[in-house]
This record gives C-alpha cells, structure tokens and sequence, in this order.
C-alpha cells in the first residue's frame, strides 16, 4: 500500500529517507514550535533553512531529495516562496538570458526572492493591482512606484524580513498608455548588510491565525517610492519594451503572466493529500487507542474507532486523502504536458490546465480544511492539545484555501470554463479531455439512473456515469438560465451561486475518474486494490450520500490503520501525541505537558502580584 500512495517504490525510498534524515537531526525539533514567540519562531525558521542548505551541500542532495528535506521539515519559510514561486516565475516569464543571469543566483543562494503580487487593495483582481512601472526613455530604467496605500504590496512569503530580490507584478507604463499588469525583478535590500534599499518601505503584516503555524513565514508589506531599476529587469518572454520604449507583446497568450500561479495550484493538489492523509492517520490510530463506554461487566470498553458514527465521520476522509493523492498524480502529469506542449507554442491545452488546476487547488483545499477541523472533533478534547499536532496542520494548512487563489474566485474560472464547453457543444463542436462526457449530452441527460441494484453502485462504470450525468445537468441547467438573463455577464453573475455548485460537481467527476482509472493500472501488493477499490466507493458513494455507505465502512474498519500506516509518515513529521505509531497515547501526552513553559515553576509568575493579595482579602472577607 506504500507504494500506491507513494507512487513507485524509489518514491517510498527517498521519502524514507528524507525523513529519517530530518527526524534524526536535533536542529530540526519541532515539539516546542507552538510555545516559541513571533521572534524566536521566525529566528528558529531562519537557523533550521540555513542548515537544510548546509546538508543539502553537504550530502549533495538532488532536486527532488531536497524538496522532501523541505518538506519533512514542516515549517513555512522564506525558502518555500523562493523554490515554489520566485524560481518558476523567473523560468515562465524571463528569456534565456535572464533565466540564466537570475537562476544561477537563486538556485546557488546568492539571493533570496520571492513573489509580489498581491497588495493591500487587490488579490484576486489581478487586473486592478495599481503598483506603477512607468518606462524612462532617458535613463533606460522603469520607474517602480506605489501610488497609492491600497498599491501597497501586500503578503507575499519573505517579503518582511529574508527576501533580497522580488519577482514584482506592476502596471507598465511607457509612451504614456498603461499596458497592464507585467513581471519586474527588483532588488529589495542590499547583499551586504541586508538593509532595505533607498526608496523601499518594508516589513512584516503581523501575526496570522494559530500559534506556531504560518506565523513562521514572514509575510510582508512593501511600498516603493520611485524606485528604478534597469529596462532588462522587465521579465521579458511574454512581451518587451525596446530601448526607445515601444512595447511589444510575444505571439504568446497573455495568460502566460499567470503560469506560476497555474504551477503552484497544482503542487497545492499534493500539498492538500499531503495534509489530510496526516490529519487521518492521528484521527484513525487515535480512534484504535481510545476507548469509551461499551464494557459489559466489567470486560474492556469499545474503540471509539468501531462506533459507526465515526466511521461515517472519519471513513470519508481516509478515502479523499487517497483521491487526493491521485488525482494530484494526475494534475502533475497534465501540467507537465501542457508546459511541453507550450514549449512548442501549441496552446491548445491551456484553458483545460487552467481549470483543472484551480478547480483540484479549490476542491481539494477545502475538502482537507474542513477535514483537519472535523479530524480535531474526532479526538475528542485531547484533539484540541498542539501536542495532538491537529491545532497545526489546521492552521497552516487553512490558508491554501485562499493563497494562490480565493478557492470561491477559481470555481467562478472553472464555470467560465464550463459554460464555454456547453456552448460549444451547443454549436455541434465534440468536447475533449475532462469535459469530453459533455460530448454524450442526449444520453445523459436523458439517461434512467444506471444503478438500479445496490450492487450497481460499486460498479465504476456505473458510479462514473452518475457523477457525469449530475455535473452536466447542473452546467446545462446554468446555462439555460443565464441565457433567460438580459446579458450573458447579469446571468453569469446572478446565477454565480449555482455555477460555483455546478463547478464543484464538474472537479469531484474529474477526481472520481482518476480514482477509477488509478484501479485499473497494476497495482502492487496482495489485497491492495480491493481494499482502494472499496475507498473508491466511500469517496464516490459519501459526495451523493448512498445508503450502502455503512456496509463499506464495515469492510475498511479492520485495514484502517494499515491504510494510514502506509503513508509511511514518521513520528517527527506526524508530530503527534495522539498518531504515534507505537500508540503510547497517554504517557506522549503526559510527557508534552510538562514541557510548556507555564510548567518551569510550580507557582506561577503574577502569582504573588495578582493572586495571593486576591485570596487573602477574600479569606479576611470571609471572616468578617
Ligand atoms: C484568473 C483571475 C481570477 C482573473 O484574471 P483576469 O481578470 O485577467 O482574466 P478573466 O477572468 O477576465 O479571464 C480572461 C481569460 O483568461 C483565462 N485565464 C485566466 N487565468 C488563467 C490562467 N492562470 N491560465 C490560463 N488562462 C487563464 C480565462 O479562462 C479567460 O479565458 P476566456 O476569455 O477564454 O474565458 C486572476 O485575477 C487570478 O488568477 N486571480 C487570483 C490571484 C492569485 O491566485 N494570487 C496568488 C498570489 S501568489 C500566492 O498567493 C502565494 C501563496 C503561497 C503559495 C506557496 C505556499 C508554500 C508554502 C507551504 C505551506 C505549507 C503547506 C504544507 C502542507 C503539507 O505538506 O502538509
Ligand atoms: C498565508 C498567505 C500567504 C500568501 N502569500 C502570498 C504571496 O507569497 N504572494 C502574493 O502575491 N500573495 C500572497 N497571498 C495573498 C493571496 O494570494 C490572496 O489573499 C488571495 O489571492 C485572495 O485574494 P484577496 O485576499 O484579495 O481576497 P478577496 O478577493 O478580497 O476575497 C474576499 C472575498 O471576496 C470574494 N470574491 C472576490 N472576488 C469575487 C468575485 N468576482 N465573485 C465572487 N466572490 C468574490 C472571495 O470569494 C472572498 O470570499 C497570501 C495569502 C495568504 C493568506
């Protein structure tokens, strides 16, 4: 089963690896991270970055192998927006000659970057970010400026206090027409002693959500006061200005400025499995240990994992974190065709990439939120300790729900998509890739349900064609209504709603299908596939709330914990009190409690200024 969820079995041994290397180095120790303040937090961020770099020199890590290092070690950082965002936008947006001048630096260290799009006023509008790159003829230079406090950059990763350079999105303005939002490498502070540069306003936005948690990565404010930087800083693949000024726009689609957001979402897709299969594997072993009611006579009280409440609870989200799994295998695959079709200027498959990834990123992100929040209630109080490692995982991972895209604003793209789809097979044209099924509009719509016997509902093909036919008829049904609008964009948006509905439906057929076809590949190990087989049908069955749900749930009950032991996690990495593998539940707790600071005395600090003059008085009061 590992390496079904793994992926192949050199992808369980570096894992294995990896996060052996980071569990058995006392620099990375994560146990006491929600007791450290915002400044010793950030300060632990910065030590535990800068000797996963000296190790991964040291072993002469690969790519992949120091992106796990990464990884295990659980701790958003600078390095992440520096690797997953300011290296790809470079790759996507820069020419040869940049790429090879600005990567050699980035991926030796030389600087820290990272991306700058959002800012106070403006996220999800790309297209009213108000940051100014206005072209100087004389000097040869952009002139970057924030004209106004809502142009203030706003959030980016790295951006308070570590990055040295920014890939800065701005309105560029030469000849005196604005052209739009285009990429700027800019550097921010100086390489010698770090201190901003002249013109930058810069710093931290504050405290987030959770202790521990995001609050590690430093997320930034910047505002810029006409500063310049040299024409051939313009990443300048999608579209050039020349030395005179004039602005040029590639035979590319503009879409292309938005390509590390495209990459990013669908590494979020993993990042999402990732999360929620962590969450089930403390819930699923926490649910073995415990024990409550039940005993008769004195015999031994019921795992609270048998209740069939939860299961019906906690059954649905092991089957996810494996759909999730799957499909981000899938999503990675597709990127990775659609960035090579690119390279041969075939843009055909842009759209389709564009709305599988933000529509996986939008599902997949909030399916895993509300997960980890239920996951939490599944263990009861002790689910609510940080030393369960719940409180966590919720609060790093919550905000995928809105970072690279508010997951509402993606599903709105994915109907845009749709609904194209659905004209389009309106005007006779076949459909292919994911909407291929809205190509057999007469048969589905019309189709009598597939499944007429309860056997039926654990028959793919069957489950398949439920799930098109219900994602269809909600996109048709859209669409005849929008057409009854004044305007096709009054319709879009009274009917927003119902497309956002219709979206969601669309992304689930798309993940069920995976889920399927991942069956029907040789998959490794004596029962493996039957026991998928029957996560298939919860993850199916549970979105359209079938009755045969209980019966599945009965025959994953005695494999659960072998399926969330096979994500192979350590207990570093699960950093739970409640997941260990050993299941000595209640002596980790025991021991974690001790180890918080309010433990250091047995009379606490505040005692004699603020509780023993309060109990004295009530004590002579009582003896009045
Ligand atoms: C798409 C927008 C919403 C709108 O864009 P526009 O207004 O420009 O376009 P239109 O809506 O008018 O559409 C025009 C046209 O273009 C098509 N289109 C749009 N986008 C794309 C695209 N990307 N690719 C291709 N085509 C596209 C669209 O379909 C239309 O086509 P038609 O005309 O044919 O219909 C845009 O404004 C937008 O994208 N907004 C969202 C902004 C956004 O996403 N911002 C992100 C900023 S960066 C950020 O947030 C970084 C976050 C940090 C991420 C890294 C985190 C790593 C840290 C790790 C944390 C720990 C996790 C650990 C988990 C674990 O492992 O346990
Ligand atoms: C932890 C974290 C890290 C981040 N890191 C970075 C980074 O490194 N670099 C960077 O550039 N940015 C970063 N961001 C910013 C992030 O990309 C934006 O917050 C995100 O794109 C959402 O945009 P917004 O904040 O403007 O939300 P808004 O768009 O203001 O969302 C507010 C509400 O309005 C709704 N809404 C907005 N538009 C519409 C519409 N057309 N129709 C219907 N509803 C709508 C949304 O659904 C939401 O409910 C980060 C954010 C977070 C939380």
């Amino acid at each position: 089963m590992k390496v079904a969820w793994a992926g192949s079995r050199h992808a369980v041994e570096v894992a294995d690896r990896m996060a052996c290397l980071v569990a058995s180095d006392p620099v990375f120790r994560k146990d006491t991270r929600t007791m450290l303040s915002r400044k010793e937090l950030f300060k632990d961020t910065l030590k535990k970055a800068a000797h996963a770099w000296k190790r991964t020199v040291e072993l002469h890590l690969t790519e992949e192998e120091a992106n796990l290092l990464r990884l295990y070690i659980d701790q958003p950082g600078y390095v992440d927006l520096h690797w997953v965002m300011f290296v790809p936008a470079i790759k996507g947006q820069g020419t040869e000659e940049q790429q090879k001048k600005w990567l050699t630096m980035a991926y030796k260290f030389q600087i820290i970057g990272t991306y700058a799009q959002t800012e106070l006023g403006h996220g999800s509008n790309v297209q009213g970010l108000e940051t100014t790159a206005t072209f100087d003829p004389s000097t040869d230079e952009f002139i970057m400026h924030s004209p106004t406090l809502t142009s203030s950059k706003w959030w980016p990763g790295g951006l308070g206090k570590t990055s040295t350079h920014a890939v800065v999105y701005a309105r560029l303005i030469t000849e005196g027409k604005d052209y739009g939002i285009h990429g700027f490498i800019m550097q921010l502070r100086s390489l010698d002693d770090h201190s901003p540069l002249p013109g930058i306003t810069i710093g931290d936005i504050g405290g987030k959500f959770g202790s521990g948690a995001y609050n590690s990565m430093d997320n930034g404010v910047m505002r810029l006061d006409h500063v310049r930087i040299p024409r051939d800083q313009m990443l300048m693949r999608l579209a050039q200005v020349t030395r005179e000024g004039k602005y040029v726009h590639s035979d590319v689609p503009k879409q292309l400025l938005y390509g590390t957001m495209v990459y990013v979402r669908q590494t979020i897709v993993a990042d999402a499995s990732r999360a929620l299969s962590r969450a089930v594997c403390i819930a699923v072993r926490y649910g073995a240990i415990r024990k409550q009611f039940g005993s008769k006579a004195g015999g031994p009280e019921t795992q609270v994992l048998n209740y069939k409440t939860q299961q019906s609870r906690l059954f649905p989200f092991l089957a996810s974190a494996y759909a999730f799994r799957f499909v981000g295998q899938w999503l990675k695959w597709l990127y990775t065709d659609v960035t090579q079709k690119l390279e041969s200027k075939d843009f055909s498959t842009l759209p389709e990439a564009h709305a599988c990834t933000a529509g996986l990123k939008s599902v997949t992100t909030s399916a895993t939120a509300d997960a980890i929040e239920e996951c939490q209630k599944l263990c009861g109080g002790h689910g609510y300790l940080n030393s369960s490692g719940l409180p966590e995982l919720f609060a790093v991972n919550l905000p995928a729900c809105t970072y690279e895209g508010d997951n509402v604003v993606l599903l709105l793209q994915v109907a845009r998509f749709l609904m194209k789809t659905v004209s389009q097979v309106a005007s006779g044209k076949q459909p292919v890739g994911t909407t291929a099924y809205m190509g057999n509009i007469q048969h589905l719509m019309q189709c009598k349900s597939v499944v007429n016997t309860v056997e039926d509902w654990l028959n793919p093909a069957a489950i398949k064609e439920v799930f098109e036919a219900r994602a269809l008829r909600m996109a048709v049904n859209c669409a005849q209504n929008i057409s009854k609008a004044p305007s096709q964009e009054e319709g879009f948006s009274e009917l927003s709603p119902d497309l956002v509905e219709a979206a969601v439906a669309h992304v689930q057929l798309i993940i069920v299908t995976k889920f399927i076809e991942k069956l029907q590949e040789d998959i490794l190990g004596h029962g493996v596939k039957e026991q998928l087989q029957k996560l298939c049908g919860i993850y199916a069955l549970h979105l359209i709330h079938n009755e045969r749900l209980g019966k599945l749930y009965a025959q994953v009950r005695p494999n659960a914990v072998a399926l969330v032991d096979a994500f192979d996690y350590t207990d570093h990495y699960l950093g739970s009190a409640l997941g260990r593998y050993d299941g000595d539940v209640y002596s980790a707790l025991y021991k974690e409690a001790w180890k918080d600071p309010l433990n250091e005395t047995v009379v606490p600090d505040g005692y004699q200024e603020h509780l023993r003059p309060l109990l004295k008085q009530q004590l002579k009061l009582s003896r009045l």
